[in-house]
């Protein structure tokens, strides 16, 4: 990244362009890498080669937008403390995989922190977006902005992509096995050995020989209008996207902001208030934000914690009982802390071991990204980190979406299987196939 400790200047454009210019610099990503300074045609071949199709974007929910193209270094989490002593101030993506075992799609990623060659920070105030580019050392600064510009210039809101349809067939997979462990889960929550586990499933939705629209799935993301994390992370033409309400933890300063997100009402007509009063949903949302309080409780300083009241966090499919939690730090480990605080019971269950060795006996597929910790940290202990729900692996050919619930006394198979249709909607909406589920 730079190699100064001034601020990059920004570059503005009216918020009206946004989805569309982030579209077109991820259809460029090859005009930023390509034209190095002198260096000769070999070098950028290979170069060419190894950053093919790598390329993030991850918006948070104060709807700053980071950007990350190619890949400059990857630092190893457990090397997160020596990173923080190059004195420049440097920020990348963090993810993890569920389980920590690095066998995914992306492993190469996984458990390290990637600083891209080409770095945007979209921040936006009033109808302004302001992008802050910053750039690996041997990028050159004027050819970036002189991309950024010519962008600037090309641009008309560009409606006719969101109005697209990927059209292909859906498939709700294993069924009879996802039904068979939502009851074995609820006897041994009777046997009393667990009091709840999330259970997930996968949905298939597999192209047509046209293929998938990248850059429309793309502005779909971001044109969606719901208030969450939205994620696309790619290499070599495997795309994960999320659209997650989901926060692991944020951490501002000597500030840390989390938030237990958990029992669930879905369906647009119903009355969303009643899910506040809803025994079922607010033990299952309690069981969230104790253990998230017990689970930081070593990094926080002791009476700082402010625990908000239950709210309704409402989306268009799905609405959820939602706590905030913010609290001052005693120590500043972002990665252990994250390491520490994944799985919440949102994505791993009460007692988490019991809960996880059963979720993981029972479903049959990794979870890879699905669930993980997934987001921005600087080398001056910062972070921002989401939970991959809500989210699909994508490549040319199909989408395989996953969505999950959590299962507690008085759960219904019926409803949990309705519940996680509803969850596979955001991602089904990306793709402009919302209407496979009624
Ligand atoms: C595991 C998922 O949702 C979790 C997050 C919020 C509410 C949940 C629930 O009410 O079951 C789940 O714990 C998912 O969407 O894949």
């Amino acid at each position: 990244m730079q190699q100064n400790n001034t601020k990059p200047n920004p570059f503005e454009i009216d918020i009206k362009y946004l989805a569309d210019f982030i579209v077109k610099i991820y259809e460029r990503q090859h005009k930023f890498l390509n034209k190095q300074l002198a260096i000769h045609d070999d070098y950028i071949n290979e170069f060419n080669m190894k950053n093919e199709n790598k390329f993030y974007m991850y918006k948070d929910l104060k709807q700053t937008i980071h950007i990350g193209i190619g890949v400059n270094q990857l630092v190893d989490a457990s090397q997160y403390n020596e990173w923080c002593s190059t004195s420049i101030a440097q920020k990348g993506l963090y993810m993890a995989d569920f389980d920590g075992n690095t066998t995914g799609p992306f492993n190469e990623f996984t458990d390290h922190i990637w600083l891209p060659h080409v770095q945007l920070t979209c921040t936006i105030a009033d109808s302004k977006v302001k992008i802050y580019p910053e750039f690996s050392e041997n990028m050159n600064g004027e050819h970036i902005y002189a991309i950024l510009n010519y962008i600037r210039k090309s641009l008309k809101s560009n409606d006719e992509l969101s109005h697209y349809a990927a059209l292909g067939t859906m498939k709700e997979l294993d069924v009879a096995q996802y039904q068979q462990s939502v009851k074995q889960i609820l006897k041994e929550i009777k046997q009393n050995h667990i009091e709840k586990t999330v259970i997930a499933r996968q949905v298939e939705f597999k192209f047509n020989n046209l293929g998938v629209r990248k850059n429309a799935v793309l502005k779909n993301l971001l044109i969606s209008k719901d208030d969450n994390y939205h994620i696309w992370i790619e290499n070599k033409g495997l795309c994960f996207i999320s659209e997650t309400p989901e926060r692991l933890v944020r951490i501002e300063g000597d500030t840390l902001y989390t938030n237990g997100v958990a029992g669930t009402l879905y369906g647009q007509d119903k009355n969303q208030q009643s899910l506040l009063k809803d025994e079922k949903n607010i033990n299952e949302h309690n069981f969230v934000v104790k253990d998230i309080i017990s689970g930081i409780e070593p990094y926080i300083k002791e009476d700082s914690i402010q625990v908000g009241a239950p709210k309704l966090l409402s989306n268009t499919h799905v609405h959820h009982i939602y706590t905030s939690i913010e609290a001052k730090l005693n120590q500043n480990e972002p990665i252990d802390i994250i390491q520490k605080m994944h799985p919440t019971p949102a994505l791993g269950g009460v007692p988490t071991d019991k809960a996880t060795s059963l979720m993981s006996t029972l479903e049959p597929f990794e979870r890879h990204l699905y669930g993980a910790p997934i987001g921005i940290v600087s080398n001056q202990k910062e972070c921002d980190i989401a939970v991959g729900i809500r989210s699909m692996m994508m490549d040319k050919k199909r989408a395989i979406l996953y969505a999950g619930s959590g299962i507690v006394e008085g759960s219904s198979v019926q409803e949990e299987q309705k519940e996680t249709l509803y969850k596979f909607k955001p991602m089904l909406t990306l793709l402009g196939a919302e209407k496979h589920v009624k």
